[in-house]
């Protein structure tokens, strides 16, 4: 499909008189890394949930393949995945049940069909844990498949996190702050998975990050955000060179 993956047209929200994000607009091309910078209550978290269907925008507009997106229920359906800033795994099981379990959600079986193992299920099932397999294999953890989650390090159990998401085979992946946290060799290999991820299956990535090196390694495209107005846009190269931007930083690009 040609025309823009996504495209947010004058998206404003307010809390209660503050304004989080002001007329904001920007276009995300399939196949993209577009990172959302931007110094602390910028707004890109409000940005992220918006384009997720947590939060309705006062006015504009968030289309995705040419289509209104207008509630989290339609993101699985759209081929939409989001991870948030604070791991959610279920602690207490298996690397490959939590796997198994993000892709059921997204599985075409009903819940009756998997209570009476009845239908598609038992195929579904295996064909679950095949896939689910398949990307642990993809990012290195397949020997961790059944260690229980919660005995990991935080740097595997972000990628427990990514592989939960990358199951479903989303065409965007929405991640915020995915390397907060984290060490830098853990930093390292988390940008090296979604560089692979992105190149393997194609997800076009929209990222929230605070270490402007990654940002910059890793996108194609940057948008900043200051204050809910978007006051810049473009490669890496572009964002670094514009005085807005640093400003906006103080001088943090400063290489
Ligand atoms: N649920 C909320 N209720 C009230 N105000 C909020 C809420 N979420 C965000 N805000 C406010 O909206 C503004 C933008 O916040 P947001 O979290 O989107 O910024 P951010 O760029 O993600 O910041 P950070 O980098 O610190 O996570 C801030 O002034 C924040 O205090």
């Amino acid at each position: 499909m040609s025309g823009p993956l996504l495209t947010i047209a004058g998206v404003s929200l307010d809390f209660e008189g503050i304004q989080a994000l002001d007329d904001v607009s920007f276009e995300v091309a399939r196949g993209r890394v577009c990172a959302l910078i931007g110094p602390n209550g910028a707004g890109k978290s409000s940005m992220l949930n918006v384009v997720s269907g947590l939060y309705t925008p006062r006015s504009g507009s968030v289309h995705f393949e040419g289509a209104p997106l207008r509630s989290p229920r339609e993101l699985a359906r759209r081929g939409i995945a989001r991870t948030f800033q604070n791991i959610a795994l279920f602690r207490g099981m298996s690397v490959l049940d939590n796997v198994v379990l993000a892709r059921d959600a997204d599985a075409r079986s009903t819940f009756f069909e998997h209570a009476l193992r009845l239908g598609r299920a038992p195929h579904e099932e295996r064909r679950a844990r095949d896939e689910a397999r398949d990307v642990l294999r993809f990012l290195g953890i397949d020997r961790y498949e059944n260690t229980v989650v919660a005995e990991l390090s935080y740097g595997l159990q972000k990628r427990v996190e990514l592989a939960r998401v990358l199951v479903v085979r989303p065409k965007l992946l929405l991640l915020d702050e995915p390397m907060a946290g984290m060490t830098a060799a853990e930093k390292d290999d988390m940008c090296g998975f979604l560089v692979n991820a992105h190149e393997a299956y194609g997800t076009t990535l929209v990222l929230i990050e605070h270490d402007l090196a990654v940002v910059m390694d890793l996108s194609d495209q940057v948008v900043v955000l200051d204050h809910g107005k978007k006051i810049a846009e473009g490669t890496p190269d572009e964002v670094r060179a514009d005085p807005l931007v640093i400003e906006a930083y103080v001088g943090r690009f400063a290489a």
